[in-house]
This record gives C-alpha cells, sequence and structure tokens, in this order.
C-alpha cells in the first residue's frame, strides 16, 4: 500500500516465530526504542463475528491486567489493513511447550524442583488473573513463555512495579500468555480452550468454579513437563484423566508432590486448590529437597 502501515513504519520485523490459523506471530524491533516485541497479526475478524468478540477480549484482558511479572505485557494493539495488530512482551526464551520438547529430546525432564518452580511462579500470575475476576481458560505449555532473568544484577533503573516474587536464585521465569480465551470468572462467555486441557465440568458447561479449570490445566500441564506422554483430545484415554488418577510418569516424584498434582486434577473443582493457596502451600514454598 502507497500508505506505511504504523507496524511497517514503527518496527523492523526479524522472524516469523509462530503461525496459526489465527495469524501469525512476529519478533519485532521497534524503530524508537530499540527494544523487541512479539506481534500477533491476525486477519480482521468480521465485524460482529464471534472472532471479533475474541479479539477484543484478548485487548480488553491485557487493559484490565495491566503489568504483573507472571503475565505477557500488553503494549498497543490496533486495527490496519483489515489486520488486528496486538504488541506485547517478547520473552526471549520460547515457550514452556518448546521447553519441553527440547528436554525430552535429551532425555531430562524436568526435575521435581524445577517443577515446583513451574508450578509455583504460574500460580501467583493465575492468583494475579483470578484476583481480578478473570479466568484464563486456555492454560497450556504453549500458552507460558520464559523469560530468562538476566544473571548479573542490572544495574540502573529497574521496573518498580514488577514486584519480586521473592525467589532471587530463579534465572527462569515462566509468563502467562495468548488472553485470547480470557472471560469474567462470574458472568463468562465461556470459548473453550484446548480440549486436552478442558476440565469435564465445562466440557459440561458447568461454569460455577472457572478458576478451578485453570488450576486443572495447569495440573495437566505440570504433568507434560514431569515427561507424561502427550494428552489424548477425546476418547476414553481423556475420560480416564479426568478420574483423579495420575497419568504414568518417567520419574519418581515424592509422595507429597504427586497428592498436590492428584489434587490438581480432582474431578471435583471445590477439592482443587486455588491459585492463592497453591501460592502458600508448603511443598512448594519449601527450600529445595536435593
Ligand atoms: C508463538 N510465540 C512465540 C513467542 C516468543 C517466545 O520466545 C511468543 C510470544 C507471544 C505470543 C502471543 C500469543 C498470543 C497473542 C499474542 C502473542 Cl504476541 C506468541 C509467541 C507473546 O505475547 N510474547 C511472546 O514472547
Amino acid at each position: 500500500a502507497f500508505m506505511l502501515s504504523r507496524y511497517e513504519s514503527e518496527f523492523l520485523e526479524l522472524e516469523c516465530i509462530g503461525v496459526g490459523e489465527f495469524g501469525a506471530v512476529y519478533k519485532c524491533v521497534k524503530r524508537l526504542d530499540g527494544c523487541l516485541y512479539a506481534i500477533k497479526r491476525s486477519r480482521q475478524p468480521l465485524a460482529g463475528s464471534a472472532n471479533e468478540q475474541l479479539a477484543l477480549k484478548e485487548v480488553y484482558a491485557h487493559a484490565v491486567l495491566g503489568h504483573h511479572p507472571h503475565v505477557v505485557r500488553y503494549y498497543s494493539a490496533w486495527a490496519e489493513d483489515d489486520h488486528m495488530i496486538i504488541q506485547n512482551e517478547y520473552c526471549d526464551g520460547g515457550s514452556l511447550n518448546g521447553a519441553i520438547v527440547k528436554r525430552e529430546a535429551k532425555g531430562e525432564p524436568f526435575t521435581e524442583a524445577e517443577l515446583k518452580d513451574l508450578l509455583l511462579q504460574v500460580s501467583v500470575g493465575l492468583k494475579y488473573i483470578h484476583g481480578s475476576g478473570l479466568v484464563h481458560l486456555d492454560i497450556k505449555p504453549s500458552n507460558i513463555f520464559i523469560c530468562h532473568r538476566p544473571s548479573a544484577i542490572v544495574m540502573g533503573e529497574g521496573e518498580s512495579e514488577e514486584e519480586d516474587d521473592g525467589n532471587p536464585s530463579a534465572r527462569v521465569i515462566y509468563k502467562i500468555g495468548d488472553l485470547g480465551h480470557v472471560t469474567s470468572a462470574t458472568s463468562p462467555q465461556v470459548e473453550e480452550g484446548d480440549s486436552r486441557f478442558l476440565a469435564s465440568e465445562v466440557l459440561h458447561e458447568d461454569y460455577s468454579n472457572l478458576p478451578k479449570a485453570d488450576i486443572f490445566a495447569l495440573g495437566l500441564t505440570v504433568l507434560l513437563a514431569a515427561g507424561a506422554s502427550p494428552l489424548p483430545l477425546n476418547g476414553d484415554q481423556w475420560h480416564s484423566l479426568r478420574e483423579g488418577r495420575l497419568p504414568k510418569l518417567p520419574q519418581e516424584l515424592s509422595p507429597p508432590f504427586r497428592c498436590l498434582l492428584q489434587l490438581l486434577l480432582e474431578p471435583d473443582p471445590t477439592k482443587r486448590p486455588s491459585a492463592r493457596e497453591l501460592c502458600k502451600h508448603t511443598v512448594l514454598r519449601e527450600k529445595r529437597t536435593e
């Protein structure tokens, strides 16, 4: 087009880092500030369509959620050339899904200490989202992004609002991303997320405990990081994963941690711990056992 779009004038596109039916995500550098951003460009949904609703809910959620260390940060969104564009924080460590694939390939699933760190960090992010009266509804490894905290203490004007989660030793920071399914926990318009991570009560349209559906999906997410085999989309295996039994794992986990994971997958959502309870859970708080 003769008129340079805002996307082209403000950003230099470095590489495509993801493609889906939604559109594509690019790693870009903003010409003005020289910083990296992840920018998703998707086809402008038809005005008044369900997809338009989804696109708007994503932007509303980011606007409401503001800044949190364990939620991917939102910078801007706009429409042009028949596309919707959202500019988010670029997480330099890829997605948790990518990390799981890499570790599996090397035959090194996450250790119990790493699994506890993952569960604790994502619980802190979920506590913030749930505390804002919202639910994510698409928690899964490909929607959790990794930032590598700089090893040296970065001098200079640190961002004051990023309160630390009190974990000085963590070199890896997990951030909840893709808010495309976020909705109100109390007056929800539920757009189901990935069926592999869907709690059975949501499949049966029981929306009375939506925050606990995020907890269920988080339980399956941690199990995958622990080395569980890929999750079924449907069928008998799908149902047996929702009867409260843990799938086979390639590693022995300590009984207290196994119990906690089992609780996350409880068929009865009221028996699953809340994000707030997980953040205080002794199993996750104790010093590293090894
Ligand atoms: C596929 N993919 C890869 C990455 C980079 C990981 O090193 C990524 C990011 C995002 C997103 C994203 C997800 C959903 C909506 C908007 C965006 Cl920008 C997708 C991403 C996002 O919001 N921030 C990212 O880093």
